[in-house]
């Protein structure tokens, strides 16, 4: 699993350190020294210049000029203000050997490469402008744990940070690397080992993960398993019965056994494995195997407000999505029952319009105000539980930013938990695989292409699964 950070537990990490046997000055040199590393693994050698603040992130940033002058390489420090000269930063900037200049425009420009090594964890108000500009001009910007300006706690920009070609962070990567618009800032993303005892680091209970899959466990069918074992879903399908078969589509590759598509009128055009029911939804009811629905995609604002008030009341596990986060603007009582709710941006502000903050907040208040778990979908989508849990995607292409895409991720979900995968578990998978087949699919991507593309990912996932269903060769 991957945690992620904030600043502020970052903090008391570092302060744990000394008391585990690791000293800060150890821990900036073993910094200082990854950041010069990588740079050398990734650039050719050329002009440096290095911008370095009063803090421990200017400190890296002596010790990166150190180790990358130590190497041949041409280094010169610009020093935005000067440190304590007992502080670890102060000891770093004592022990430059090399050139020191005054941080203005014409240094910026005459080096290849710069690094931003002024603010990282410790920024505590906005950039000043003039900082700005020159981070602005360089013509490489790499950032040291993350870009000066960058809130690493909520991605949220305080002043006007630089665009950084790449950023290397230590421990564990920080909200504010995946979520925007502070991850438009970071470039690509490196995560440096800097020796920080483990005993530190327990100090933090994580509650918050990159989402990958050492997040979840995807089910497999059992050997000796039949259809019912694997679970029955029902969609509500409406007018726009389109949306509706996508989700089928979607959830039936994720391994349902059987899948109902609920429809007052005959469906048309869906594929033949799935089982077309016109009859009412008291009767389908009746049945109580049919323990998951999803209800929204393309059924109607009115449809869709009542059929999940039905639902609720039956006691199902349900997945809303579009048409059911519409009936339930400035409502949001009304989705108490749910399992998970799969809203955008502007679904999410119509149901919560009084919600404000950064985008994880606004996630974990309202999964803990409805009781389900909140998938806020975007280019970082959030996926937080009612206990506190979160995860953050950075998987998805922008070719997802395309019609159906939300049916499918809906139904994705939705055919997870059908599965009886955990609901956190299911809604952070979902997303994550949806990202991947996305992703798999390359330019061109249609909605249609998704459902098709999951076999191929579920495999990459489940590596034995293959061999251990395949008949034994007789030859
Ligand atoms: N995570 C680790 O294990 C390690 C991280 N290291 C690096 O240390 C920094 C965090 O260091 P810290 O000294 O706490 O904070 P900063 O360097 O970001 O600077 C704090 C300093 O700056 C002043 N300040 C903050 N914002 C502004 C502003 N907008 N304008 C002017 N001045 C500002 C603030 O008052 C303080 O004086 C972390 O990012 C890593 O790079 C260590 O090397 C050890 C291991
Ligand atoms: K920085």
């Amino acid at each position: 699993m991957e945690p992620l950070f904030t600043p502020a537990e970052m903090t008391l990490i570092d302060r744990a350190a000394p008391g585990c046997g690791m000293p800060v000055a150890t821990l900036m040199e073993n910094a200082g020294r990854a950041v010069a590393r990588l740079i050398r693994r990734h650039h050719h050698p050329c002009r440096v210049l290095v911008l370095a603040g009063p803090g421990n992130n200017g400190g890296d940033g002596y010790i990166a000029a150190r180790h990358l002058a130590a190497a041949g390489w041409p280094v010169t420090v610009a020093p935005i203000t000067h440190s304590h000269p007992a502080s670890p930063p102060g000891q770093a900037a004592a022990a430059w050997r090399g050139p020191t200049v005054a941080p203005d425009l014409d240094q910026v420009r005459r080096a290849d490469l710069v690094i931003d090594a002024v603010f990282g964890a410790g920024l505590s108000r906005p950039l000043d402008p003039a900082v700005s500009r020159l981070l602005d001009a360089a013509k490489t910007l790499i950032a040291i744990d993350i870009p000066s300006g960058v809130d690493g706690a909520t991605g949220a920009l305080r002043g006007e940070p630089g665009h950084a070609a790449r950023t290397i962070t230590f421990v564990a990567p920080k909200p504010g690397h995946l979520l925007l618009p502070g991850k438009s800032r970071c470039g690509i993303i490196h995560c440096a080992d800097i020796g920080m005892p483990s005993e530190a680091i327990a100090h933090i209970t994580p509650s918050l993960w990159r989402n990958t899959p050492a997040l979840w466990r995807i089910p497999t069918p059992d050997h000796a398993g039949h259809k019912y074992d694997r679970g029955h879903l029902t969609i509500l399908a409406g007018p726009m019965s389109g949306a509706a078969i996508l989700a089928a589509n979607a959830a039936r590759r994720t391994g349902v056994g059987l899948l109902t598509l609920a429809t007052p009128t005959p469906i048309h055009g869906a594929a033949p494995g799935i089982m077309i029911r016109t009859d009412p939804m008291a009767g389908l009811l009746a049945d109580s195997r049919r323990m998951t629905w999803l209800c929204g995609p393309g059924l109607g604002i009115e449809t869709a407000g009542s059929a999940l008030a039905t639902l609720i009341e039956a006691q199902r596990r349900i997945v809303a999505d579009a048409d059911a986060l519409t009936a339930c603007a400035n409502q949001p009582e009304r989705l108490a029952g749910v399992a998970v709710i799969t809203p955008h941006e502007g679904e999410f502000a119509r149901i919560f319009p009084s919600l404000s903050g950064d985008k994880l907040a606004r996630a974990r208040t309202a999964a803990a105000r409805i009781g389900a778990v909140v998938v806020l979908k975007g280019e970082d989508t959030v996926i937080a539980a009612p206990d506190g849990r979160a995860a953050i995607n950075d998987n998805a292409p922008p070719s997802l930013a395309t019609a159906g895409s939300g049916d499918t991720l809906a139904g994705i979900i939705a055919g997870l938990l059908t599965q009886n995968m955990p609901t956190f578990e299911a809604a952070a998978a979902g997303v994550w695989l949806h990202g991947a087949a996305a992703r798999s699919c390359g330019p061109g991507l249609i909605a249609e292409d998704l459902a098709d593309a999951l076999p191929a990912i579920l495999a990459s996932l489940v590596p034995t699964y293959h061999s251990k269903h395949r008949p034994k060769n007789t030859t």
